[in-house]
């Protein structure tokens, strides 16, 4: 797109916007400040580093054999940075335990240190990113029968404390060297195919668990530990210990943050309105943006109803700097930067069109029962010309602007991920 092109549909914007009482220019700044965890398993299907060529379990699945995955440390390094130049703002990268750089060896779950995530910090200080952290309890033979935490045998669950305490530590350590909290999602797959009949014995156990290696004191400047709940697995669709409830309540008694993974409901259910219901009991929200199809199947994100009623709900609360947005998709069917950076550029655009809602005047309506006004002005504000704003941020920035980002992924498919045999 030609500059003059870019500058001409902003100036236009600016003035429509401006007619509505809305600086654009104000809605960019804010737009930058919102950073989007980009996670790190997109790129090769959630393999990692510690047994690539092992099965992926725990309930979740990435379907498709699209060439060109990541095999390697520098290959997804190398990944993350071409999506990086593929879209505007300051983002950070969440990284799973089983992508530690243990250089060849295998070095099991109760045994990961600091040390084998260095090179990443190094790496993300020179990026000038910031690295949020996943303990992993899937892909593992201490978990194949279904349970880790929760798991009947106390040599199990041991173990599985044992990774959970070193992966805080790790977290904890990131955060101390970045100078920022580093967020240490917990995501726990428990749970049976069928009828499980002790359900509370489970659910006490992962609670005792949790209990004992969060009872270790790190500080929130370093380490923020969140717990992320969900309603059914592939091989646990009876029952996930980790429910919604388990989580809220878990979150709620122990003023932690809840994580709402989109795919992780019913599947009319949203996480939209989830919003500002548990602003009011936890002190922080961390969202895994994601796009279920019929069940948690992880597609990746577009801008659809649910991501902008989602970004609406994150602007209109107030609470920005509560609410840390997160991706968490695998689509392993199409070019995987192609999914990163759809994904990444579609939340900014539905953040961006929240940042640019006359959010007070549509307020005013609802007292005053003037809800055909409002709805009126929502339905306008659909066809404003928010995409202008984005893609002069994205001039401004630097990056492709529109659909110049299509042939920058064709280009490095051409040349690199193509070669990936
Ligand atoms: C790989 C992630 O940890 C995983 O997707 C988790 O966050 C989840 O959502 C599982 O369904
Ligand atoms: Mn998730």
């Amino acid at each position: 797109m030609k500059e003059e092109q870019i500058n001409k549909a902003y100036a236009n914007a600016k003035e429509h916007y401006a007619a509505l009482g809305i600086d654009v220019d104000k809605a960019i700044e804010k737009l930058n400040e919102i950073p989007i965890s980009i996670h790190c398993w997109q790129a090769d299907d959630v393999s990692g580093f510690e047994n690539p060529e092992g099965e992926l379990t725990g309930g979740i699945q990435a379907t498709g054999n699209y060439p060109g995955k990541a095999r390697t440390i520098e290959e997804l390094r190398k990944d993350i940075e071409k999506v990086l130049s593929l879209v505007p703002g300051k983002h950070r990268l969440s990284l799973h335990a089983i992508y530690g750089d243990f250089g060849g060896e295998f070095v099991d779950r109760d045994q990961i240190e600091p040390k084998h995530f260095q090179s990443w910090i190094d790496w993300a200080k020179k990026l000038g990113i910031k690295l949020d952290f996943n303990s992993t309890f899937f892909s593992h033979p201490k978990a194949d029968n279904g349970y880790t935490l929760s798991d009947f045998n106390p040599e199990i669950r041991n173990f599985w404390k044992e990774h959970l305490r070193r992966c805080r530590r790790i977290a904890a350590e990131i955060g101390r060297q970045q100078g920022d909290p580093c967020i240490h999602n917990i995501w726990i797959p428990d749970g049976e195919k069928d009828k499980t009949v002790s359900r509370l014995a489970h659910r006490q156990l992962l609670k005792e668990s949790l209990d004992e290696v969060l009872s270790e004191k790190i500080s929130t400047d370093y380490l923020k530990d969140t717990v992320e709940c969900k309603l059914f697995g592939i091989g646990s669709e009876s029952y996930v210990v980790g429910s919604h409830e388990f989580y809220m309540g878990y979150a709620v008694k122990n003023n932690m943050m809840l994580t709402l993974d989109a795919g992780h409901f019913h599947p009319t259910e949203v996480i939209s309105d989830k919003i500002s219901s548990m602003l009011l009991f936890v002190p922080e929200i961390n969202l895994h943006v994601s796009r279920p199809e019929r069940w948690d199947s992880d597609h990746v994100v577009i801008l659809n109803d649910e991501l902008l009623a989602l970004s609406q709900e994150i602007v209109r609360s107030g609470n920005r700097d509560r609410v840390h947005v997160g991706l968490d998709y695998f689509d392993a069917s199409i070019n995987r930067i192609g999914a990163y950076a759809v994904g990444i550029r579609s939340t900014q655009k539905a953040l961006l069109q929240a940042l640019l809602e006359p959010t007070d005047k549509l307020r005013s309506f609802e007292p005053e029962n003037k809800n055909f006004q409002r709805m009126a002005y929502l339905e306008e504000l659909k066809a404003m010309p928010w995409n202008a704003v984005y893609n002069y941020y994205c001039h401004k920035q630097g990056v492709p602007v529109g659909d110049e980002y299509i042939r920058e992924i064709e280009r490095y498919e051409d040349e690199v991920t193509s070669k990936r045999k």
